[in-house]
């Protein structure tokens, strides 16, 4: 049996354990410090066995992936290192910075055990294991940092086990990977956090803000919604790349500011011309760091049973929803559902099929 022991089985760690549960040849063990999550890992069935102890945990394991907060890994590579682990054991995280925990890793000269740098570059804005999905990371990028002293038998043998998240694994450098993160996840996330404080600033004095802030607004701003800690951890990590994007973010803001006092319409337009052409570059709806699933939006009448009657025709015809979400729905205005599907070819399938009778936007 190949055992794989995971540390911290929160929304990435029991995503990873639902993963490779079950599959012939493999056993998981979860480890939390807490012995009341411990009973919760088993009584939801993510796990094969957990323990509180990280001895139990990491002993005779073939994988130790850590799946804790950004700032808890190198305590936890530290307390490793000092514990008699199977020869040719693989330890990998799956933190969002690449570079301090690699460079820590390497410091510390695991003997006759090989750290490989992490990153599966799918989640969600909820956490905890209640969150935690075998299909979260399938079609996504996972990032792995080996460097030039992993051994190729090493790698081979992390790749293969994480065949299991049908994720797309991609070698990156560690500093490299936390200047892009830093660009395309990290910014995001701290520039959604900012302007929904902002807006909640305004709804102070007048709640319009907050009646009027409906379907755009709640889409750019999801990920405002992520857990506290966790992005405490990645953007105190990554400060030094952050604070260079952050000034670049301010020196964007500072242009339309400029433009606005002079208004220039000529380079507004161009900026959102230059912003088109980029984005229409970007790869068609692959599961990307920031995800989407594939959204339908459909205006319905405010009547009861609507919303059975196009769960039925869906059902009916084997389409396969992933979520369903009431965007809109009083008493004075039609309501928009929002349909989410795994696949492509289910949202296609459930166009056709719905724009017979309501109007539906992609
Ligand atoms: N949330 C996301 O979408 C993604 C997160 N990550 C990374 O995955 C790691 C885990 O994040 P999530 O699973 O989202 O968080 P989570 O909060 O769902 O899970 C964290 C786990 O670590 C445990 N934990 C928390 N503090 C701890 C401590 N001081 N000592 C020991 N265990 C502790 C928790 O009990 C929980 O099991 C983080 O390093 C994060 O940067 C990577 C990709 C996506
Ligand atoms: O919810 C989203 O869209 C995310 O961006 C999730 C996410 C959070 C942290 C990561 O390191 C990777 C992905």
């Amino acid at each position: 049996m190949t055992k794989v022991a995971i540390f911290g089985v929160g929304l990435i760690g029991g995503s990873l354990a639902l993963c490779f549960k079950g599959k012939p040849g493999l056993t998981v063990v979860g480890h939390s410090n807490n012995p009341k999550s411990v009973e919760k890992y088993l009584k939801r069935e993510v796990v094969d066995h957990a323990t509180t102890s990280i001895e139990e945990a990491a002993a005779e394991a073939d994988f130790i992936f850590l799946c804790v907060p950004v700032g808890n890994l190198e305590e936890y590579l530290h307390k490793l290192s000092v514990l008699p682990l199977k020869p040719g054991c693989v330890i990998t995280d799956v933190g969002s910075t690449k570079a301090s925990v690699t460079f820590c890793a390497s410091r510390l000269q695991l003997p006759g055990v090989h750290f490989i740098g992490g990153h599966p570059m799918a989640g969600k804005e909820k956490s905890g294991v209640e969150a935690a999905s075998s299909r979260l990371f399938e079609n996504a990028f996972y990032v792995l940092t080996p460097d030039a002293g992993t051994p190729k038998d090493a790698y081979d043998r992390l790749a293969e086990l994480l065949h299991h998240t049908r994720a797309h694994l991609v070698k990156v450098d560690p500093v490299l990977h936390d200047e892009i993160v830093g660009a395309i996840s990290h910014l995001p996330h701290i520039i959604a956090v900012a302007l929904v404080n902002q807006i909640a600033r305004y709804n102070e004095s007048n709640e319009l803000y907050q009646n009027l802030a409906a379907g755009g607004f709640r889409d750019i701003t999801r990920i405002a919604s992520s857990d506290p800690v966790i992005w405490r951890d990645i953007l105190i990590n990554n400060r030094e790349v952050i604070l260079k994007l952050l000034r670049d973010w301010n020196d964007e803001i500072s242009g339309f500011i400029g433009r606005l006092e002079a208004e220039d319409g000529v380079g507004i337009e161009r900026e959102f011309q230059k912003a088109n052409q980029f984005r229409s570059g970007l790869p068609e709806r692959r599961k990307g760091v920031i995800h989407s699933f594939y959204d339908i939006y459909v205006d319905v009448p405010d009547h009861p049973g609507i919303i059975a009657q196009i769960t039925t025709l869906l059902g009916s015809q084997r389409v396969n929803l992933s979520n369903i979400q009431i965007i809109e729905s009083r008493e004075d205005v039609p309501g928009v559902l929002r349909l989410s599907f795994r696949e492509e070819g289910q949202m296609d399938k459930a166009l056709e099929l719905l724009k017979k009778d309501y109007a539906v936007h992609v």
